[in-house]
């Protein structure tokens, strides 16, 4: 178990008090510019002034991030992967074949991949995604969602926390649902999902969203 805080004062986010468990399945939602990669980075610790987090954080960015100037390889050696485990873990997100690419010989879907790979290299107790099936085609987004749905199964103690706008996202990975509202943003929903509320979510969260585009529309008026 984690326990995250943010302070009083923050200037998008509430004082809040988070705890995440080994196997937590979550999925972030909330209005768009609510807070939601606010929220992720200061999780990961990398906002201004925050100590170092004491778990291994994993975190894919809306941007691969990877290097442009290195290969595939090159990029996963630079952060720590052993000679002979640059394969395997290619191999683990299906691109066992692209070592040598540049990330610019990379579609989309394979730099997020590649991406994930850099990740899962320091073997992450949290695994936090931003938007990882944005910007993809449908047939693209549903394939890197399947992928995660396998790791997770691979690594059971792993914990995600991935924002989405999508209800069939969370339908498809979450074991739990946090929604972000209001200003400055706290979390209006936290709940686990079982088979039951796995069935009712798209409804849930379209309320939660109705209710919430309504605060924005009297914010704005
Ligand atoms: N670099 C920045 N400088 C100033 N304000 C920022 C910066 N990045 C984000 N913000 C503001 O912080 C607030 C929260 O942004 P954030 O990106 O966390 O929202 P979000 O919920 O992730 O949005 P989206 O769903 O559109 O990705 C927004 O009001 C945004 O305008």
């Amino acid at each position: 178990m984690a326990e995250f805080d943010v302070p009083a004062g923050h200037a998008i986010l509430a004082p809040m008090s988070l705890k995440v468990a080994p196997g937590d399945h979550i999925c972030l939602l909330g209005p768009s510019g609510i807070g939601k990669t606010t929220l992720l980075n200061r999780l990961a610790g990398l906002e201004r002034g925050q100590p170092r987090p004491t778990l291994r954080i994993g975190y894919l960015f809306q941007e691969h991030r990877l290097l442009p100037w290195r290969t595939l390889r090159d990029n996963l050696r630079l952060v720590g992967v052993g000679r002979d485990q640059v394969e395997p873990l290619l191999a683990r997100v299906g691109l066992e074949q692209a070592a040598d690419r540049y990330p610019d010989q990379l579609s989309l879907g394979m730099a997020r991949r590649a991406a994930l790979a850099r990740c899962l290299a320091m073997r992450p107790d949290l695994l936090l995604l931003d938007e990882p099936f944005a910007s993809l085609d449908p047939h693209r987004a549903d394939e890197l969602k399947g992928l995660i749905r396998m790791l997770l199964k691979q690594f059971p103690a792993m914990a995600m926390i991935c924002v989405t706008h999508e209800a069939r996202d969370a339908e498809a990975l979450a074991n739990r649902i946090w929604y972000l509202a209001g200003r400055p943003a706290h979390l209006r929903y936290d709940a686990r999902l079982d088979a039951e509320a796995h069935a009712g979510l798209a409804r849930r969260l379209e309320a939660l969203g109705r209710q919430a585009s309504g605060e924005s529309l009297s914010i704005e008026n």
